[in-house]
């Protein structure tokens, strides 16, 4: 019994201290506002299933910059444009990353990119950066590789025009990874292979497992007392093998001097390095798993992205004639629907670019970003910002604020042209990669690819709903992305480029 008291004694004072801690003003400066959360869980469990929204309601109470506890972490939410690209670029220090415990590729490891810091991250994202914006490996240009697979969609879906097809969001996301496996392993998968089936399988899985379990996401302990993530540790190491069997594959084939995709660029400079003890690429078992969890954050942070834009882009216009129109009279007048859409084109279609941007705005699929941390205690404007606070960008409230964009609500390219509709205007508000020193690095890939499949696919068919179903709604399905619920559609072949 007497342990019993002891501890609810010990539960209590730590709640009452936690009570305290929230409330406090750092050091004289300025106090962040926040809602009060509860002991041990913080605001966990107010955040609930949709953070987008709950975020964005905190907002409104209390205000541009304010503060919550996911566990015992304290986090900022940063709800204003200006604000987030001064705390994003300025200070070196908020620019590192969270690393979840438990979820890693190697335990215990944080590799790769996405959730890297310091010197191996910088090299690491230095080194992708310099890779995508030269590319060409082999005979192919990015253009050409990406154009070959919109091809292939093209002509799957001719395949099924003028007859619903409730499945775009997946042949968007089979297409999407094929180009960007193309460009990174050199290899593309028919849509019923079935690895890519299994790979998919085992992300939809995870993602329902995490988003339903946000908890053990936040408060880590609480791993120790929820039964496991189904099967997690399994999917876990068959998505290791599967890029292991990847780079594998490369070495037992690998030339020196010829460079087929991202894997020998990655090789060739490890090869470069095996007399620097000096670089982070010398260690060669160490560089090929930095590659293994590389190629996993490639995998996870351009696919689902770009695909369920793309399929946002679908539904808005099947739902906006008007704008469908539009955008195809000018793809018409650029190319004469005698050629494929190019990225050169892009500069020419003002209002294709406001298609793209109001299709970001609207679904902003990263709703809450990417939090970063504090990797040091730091001033920011009249406030502190401890070490190891979490700072989220409230990209959903941002891009949904009536203050900004007065009808957020609707779908409307014209928002992003002059006046007169002939020139596209950047909106400086918009900003669905993120900004500062972490910001997207795959943001020209993903900014094509869209482009791409976008244009040639409007080029080619004109979409509507199907009207035997009733018409899908605007409201997302919440994972790590906002995706759009399954939607049907019918193609109607305009019969223009052969
Ligand atoms: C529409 C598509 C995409 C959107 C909306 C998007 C959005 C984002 C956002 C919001 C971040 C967080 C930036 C930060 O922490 O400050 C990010 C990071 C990242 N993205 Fe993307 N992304 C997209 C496509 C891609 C593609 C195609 C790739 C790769 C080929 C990619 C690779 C990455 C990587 C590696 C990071 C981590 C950067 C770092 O931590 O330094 N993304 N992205």
């Amino acid at each position: 019994m007497l342990p019993l008291t002891l501890v609810a004694a010990a539960v209590i004072f730590l709640g009452i201290l936690w009570w305290m801690k929230q409330d406090t003003k750092d050091g004289g400066f300025k106090a962040i506002p926040g809602p009060i959360g509860l002991p041990l869980f913080g605001n966990v469990l107010q955040v609930g299933n949709k953070m987008h929204l709950k975020f964005a309601d905190w907002a409104v109470k209390y205000g541009d910059i304010y503060q919550i506890y996911l566990g015992n972490r304290r986090s900022i939410v940063i709800s204003d444009p200006k604000m987030m690209k001064e705390i994003f670029t300025v200070e070196p220090a908020f620019s590192g990353r969270a690393f979840f415990e438990g979820f890693e590729m190697y335990p215990n490891e944080p590799l790769g990119i996405v959730s890297t810091e310091g010197e191996l991250w910088e090299v690491h994202r230095r080194f992708l950066l310099r890779q995508l914006r030269d590319f060409g490996f082999g005979k192919s240009t990015m253009e050409q590789l990406i154009l070959d697979e919109v091809k292939e969609t093209i002509d799957l879906l001719k395949s099924s025009s003028a007859k619903p097809i409730s499945n775009i969001k997946e042949i968007f996301q089979v297409s999407v990874i094929n180009s960007l496996w193309t460009i990174v392993a050199n290899e593309r998968f028919n849509h019923d292979d079935p690895r890519l089936l299994s790979m998919m399988a085992d992300s939809a899985r995870l993602t329902d497992e995490l988003m339903n379990r946000a908890v053990m996401f936040f408060v880590p302990w609480t791993r120790h007392f929820l039964p496991p993530l189904a099967g997690f540790e399994e999917v876990r190491d068959r998505n290791r093998r599967f890029y292991e069997t990847a780079v594998d594959a490369h070495k037992a084939t690998y030339q020196e001097g010829t460079t087929r995709d991202f894997i020998d660029v990655y090789l060739a400079e490890i090869e470069a390095n095996k007399d620097n003890p000096a670089s982070l690429f010398h260690d060669r078992r160490q560089a090929e798993k930095q590659l293994h969890a590389i190629l996993a954050d490639l995998f996870f942070a351009g696919t689902d992205t770009t695909s369920n834009t793309l399929a946002w882009a679908v539904l808005y216009l099947a739902k906006n004639q008007d704008a469908q129109k539009k955008m195809q009279k000018e793809i018409s007048s650029v190319t004469g629907d005698s050629r494929l859409v190019t990225v050169s084109d892009r500069s020419n279609m003002p209002y294709t670019n406001g298609v793209m941007d109001e299709t970001m705005r609207k679904s902003s699929i990263v709703a809450s970003g990417v939090q970063h941390r504090a990797m040091a205690g730091k001033q920011f404007r009249e406030y502190f910002i401890p070490t190891d606070t979490w700072i989220f960008p409230n990209l959903y409230f941002i891009h949904h604020n009536p203050k900004i964009w007065g009808d957020p609500a609707n779908f409307r390219p014209e928002r992003f042209l002059t006046p007169d509709e002939k020139t596209y205007k950047k909106n400086d508000n918009l900003l669905p990669f993120q900004v500062g020193r972490r910001q997207c690095v795959g943001e020209s890939l993903a900014r094509d690819s869209f482009f791409l499949f976008l244009t040639n696919i409007f080029q080619r068919f004109s979409i509507s709903l199907d009207p035997n179903v009733p018409e899908p709604s605007n409201e997302p399905q919440v994972g790590f992305v906002l995706s759009p619920e399954s939607y049907s559609i019918i193609l109607k072949d305009r019969n223009t480029v052969k």
